[in-house]
């Protein structure tokens, strides 16, 4: 059976969601090119890595790049609690400005508490930069650190979505699209 056929939707195509990415792109280039020292993108794995791979090569400033996890969604749909950090950055974050960059914001609770780290460990700024955003599900909400900036591609519906990087129990993340599952795949 091909990928294809266990999608029910499509909400954004391929085509769609890499012109997102440029536009991100071009407005965090844009943003950034007054700041004096090069900023520190960070991808959260496993998700946001297509998202951040096709972002950062757009980006047309010097930059570093590094990654971090946080664990917080079992195998299904559902979380399973607050996050912990299980993979932390190589990078010194200290008086750095930080891009996170996330594949989806659900809960607001992975990024709250990847955000609290890095201002723990003195990031000076900390934007975000989330593919999706999905605020009819927000449970805390998310508090940038200094002047830093939200940038969103999309609003999403409240369905669980896969494809680009977004998976449902680790399946579907090589989707290049993004859409919903038929009911019997979710299970
Ligand atoms: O706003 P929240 O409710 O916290 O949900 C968003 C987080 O959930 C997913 O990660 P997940 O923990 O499933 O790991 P993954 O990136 O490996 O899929 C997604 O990639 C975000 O990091
Ligand atoms: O809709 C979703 N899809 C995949 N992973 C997720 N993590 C939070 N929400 C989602």
């Amino acid at each position: 059976m091909s990928l294809d056929s266990h999608i029910e939707k499509v909400l954004w195509t391929q085509d769609q969601t890499l012109d997102r990415v440029t536009q991100l792109a071009s407005q965090i280039t844009r943003d950034f090119k007054s700041v004096p020292d090069p900023p520190l993108f960070v991808g959260v794995a496993t998700g946001a890595l297509f998202f951040f791979a096709d972002l950062v090569r757009r980006i047309q400033l010097p930059l570093s790049v590094d990654l971090v996890r946080a664990q917080s969604y079992g195998s299904g749909t559902l979380s399973n609690g607050a996050p912990s950090i299980s993979l932390d950055l190589k990078l010194d974050v200290k008086g750095k400005h930080v891009v996170l960059v996330e594949d989806i914001v659900d809960t607001g609770c992975t990024l709250s508490c990847l955000i609290a780290h890095l201002e723990a460990k003195g990031a000076s700024s900390v934007s975000i930069c989330a593919f999706l955003d999905k605020p009819s599900r927000r449970k805390v909400p998310i508090k940038l650190v200094g002047d830093g900036k939200f940038y969103k591609g999309f609003e999403c519906p409240d369905y669980f979505v896969v494809g680009y990087g977004m998976d449902f129990a680790e399946l579907y993340r090589n989707l290049p699209y993004i859409g919903v599952l038929k009911p019997e795949h979710y299970k």
